[in-house]
């Protein structure tokens, strides 16, 4: 199984473009897509859900160009767009019935790959409960169960944990993860912990442009030597705030521990050098240039 996407570029109407000389190739795997919003994310996968065609470049599934033979892609594609519509009269099983028959699923075959799907997405309770009394969580989980229904090789989700619960997001990512043995898996999301344990690759996306890509592991290299921690009083938060990239403050006894990101020299003397963590290499690659000349503005041009 391969998806291999070639400077693909996709401007809407009006001329915005949303998706630049964006060019991955993709195997099976959980891919997690991450990227503030607006980064063109919602775009590349509409492209790739053959929703809509590019402005120019290709993309291939197992060889043949989706733009000209969408048929291939389209009989094993499983897609959860991120504005997904119910029909809120219907119930659970009714709405996953009424889309296994317009997948060409067998009455036999649609009863039994339901109850499973609904167990899979821990609604067998629910199945019976119409979709406008379910709440955003509730919904969001038939959303997958239908992504799911003729067993996609190519699943495409994006934002699904919106409206999910803690628990309920944690279930959603061992579900991905054991989903991708044998098929390739594109989470799109902004939410960085969705893709810290779910995804094998992660592809950074901003302004239309893929930043970078690679393991996590790869993505934690980058930002090595750049993260660091010291305790301040909280007072001198919003002046640090103003002069460095921080990428998360813990509360303690002694003021507030900020985690701060600049690469090369301490950005205080009291600071130790950490971990990073993919939350910091996010940051790093996707932030705006803080206040000061000296500080993660440096660090980015350097990653790139
Ligand atoms: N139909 C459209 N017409 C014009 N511009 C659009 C359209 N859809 C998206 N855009 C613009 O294209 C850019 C990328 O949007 P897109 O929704 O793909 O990003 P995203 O990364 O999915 O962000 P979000 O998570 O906020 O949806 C944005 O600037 C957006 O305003």
């Amino acid at each position: 199984m391969d998806l291999q996407i070639n400077e693909l570029t996709k401007d809407h109407a009006g001329g915005k473009r949303a998706v630049d000389s964006f060019t991955l190739d993709l195997k099976p795997g959980v891919l997690g897509l991450l990227g503030p919003n607006g980064a063109g994310k919602s775009t590349l996968m509409r492209v790739l859900a053959t929703v809509t065609k590019p402005t120019s470049g290709r993309v291939l599934w197992q060889g043949t160009d989706i733009s000209k033979d969408p048929g291939p892609l389209r009989r094993t594609l499983g897609y959860l767009p991120q504005d997904f519509g119910v029909y809120p009269q219907l119930t659970a099983q009714e709405f996953l019935s009424y889309l296994a028959s317009a997948k060409g699923l067998s009455r036999g075959s649609a009863r039994s790959r339901i109850a499973e799907l609904l167990g899979l997405v821990n609604l067998t309770d629910a199945a019976k409960q119409r979709l406008g009394s379910m709440s955003g969580g509730m919904r969001q989980r038939v959303g997958i169960a239908q992504a799911l229904l003729n067993d996609p090789k190519l699943l495409i989700v994006d934002e699904p944990t919106v409206g999910l619960d803690p628990e309920e997001r944690m279930r959603f990512r061992n579900l991905l993860s054991g989903l991708a043995a044998d098929r390739v898996v594109i989470l799109s999301t902004h939410i960085v912990s969705d893709v810290a344990s779910a995804a094998d690759r992660i592809a950074i996306m901003a302004g239309g442009r893929l930043l970078r890509h690679g393991a996590p592991e790869e993505l934690l290299r980058l930002a090595e030597g750049s993260v660091w921690e010291a305790t301040v009083p909280s007072d001198r938060l919003p002046a640090l705030r103003q002069q460095f990239l921080i990428s998360g403050t813990t509360r303690t006894p002694d003021g507030v521990r900020v985690r701060l990101l600049l690469t090369g020299q301490p950005p205080l003397p009291q600071a130790e050098l950490v971990q990073p963590e993919l939350d910091d290499a996010y940051l790093l690659l996707t932030s705006a240039p803080a206040g000061a000349p000296t500080s993660a503005g440096s660090s980015q041009a350097m990653m790139r």
